[in-house]
């Protein structure tokens, strides 16, 4: 059976091992994770939607775009062209354009994804957070792989849980940034549905992408031990 919870962070996976690596995933999770920068918003340029559709050549999976950029509008009409299933904007850039974003990616019949940095509470998002599919948590600084674990952040997941309970809110919470070994036991009591998993707690852990799976698996067995 397919994962739900895990879904891989593909700017950290083996480019030279691309179809072999995806070809892998696609019979173990049920999402990939495609960061998208603009070297503004955040210094860093990694990928785009022309690496979607490459990845959708061989690949049925859903695709959640991880928008960091200073102009959403923009990215989010070159993502809907390769039909991104997850769009996904940082709630810092989304002022003025929020509703008219969510209802465009709507009527597109996709879904639409909120990401707040690590120091962004989640009253900002509360005006529009019943229609969002999912909340994003950064938990570390955006930007790069291999970031310092922020461990204040794992309060906001906790927090969308209770709020997702009280009002039957339907989005999904999610987890981004350096979820692997030494952070497994954390998130996990905080509880998000979904971990991204980057270079150091997946694509980095084995060269062949079947045993890096296996290790994974097991570190965040070993660390369920010790909820
Ligand atoms: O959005 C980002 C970085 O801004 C993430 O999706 C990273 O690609 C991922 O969190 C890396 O994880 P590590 O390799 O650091 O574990
Ligand atoms: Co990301």
């Amino acid at each position: 059976m397919k994962n739900t919870k895990f879904s891989p962070s593909l700017m950290t996976m083996d480019l030279n091992k691309f179809s072999d690596q995806i070809t892998f995933l696609n019979n173990h999770v049920e999402s990939y994770h495609v960061d998208i920068m603009d070297g503004h918003y955040v210094p860093n340029i990694t990928l785009s939607p022309w690496f979607i559709e490459q990845v959708k050549k061989i690949s049925d999976v859903p695709i959640s775009a991880h928008l960091m950029v200073t102009e959403p509008s923009f990215w989010v009409d070159e993502l809907l062209k390769v039909d991104t299933d997850y769009i996904c904007i940082h709630a810092e850039v989304v002022n003025g354009v929020a509703y008219r974003l969510i209802n465009k990616i709507h009527d597109h019949n996709k879904k639409v994804g909120i990401v707040l940095n690590p120091e962004t509470p989640i009253e900002v998002i509360k005006p529009y957070i019943k229609y969002l599919d999912k909340i994003t948590i950064m938990t570390v600084d955006p930007g790069f792989a291999g970031e310092k674990f922020i461990d204040e952040t794992l309060e906001k997941i906790v927090e969308l849980r209770k709020l997702r309970d009280e009002y039957q809110y339907e989005y999904l919470i999610e987890m981004d940034g350096s979820s692997n070994k030494k952070t497994f036991s954390k998130i996990q009591k905080a509880n998000p549905d979904i971990y991204i998993l980057g270079r150091s707690g997946l694509f980095g852990l084995d060269e062949d992408i079947n045993q890096a799976w296996i290790k994974m698996k097991n570190d965040f067995n070993n660390a369920l031990t010790k909820v």
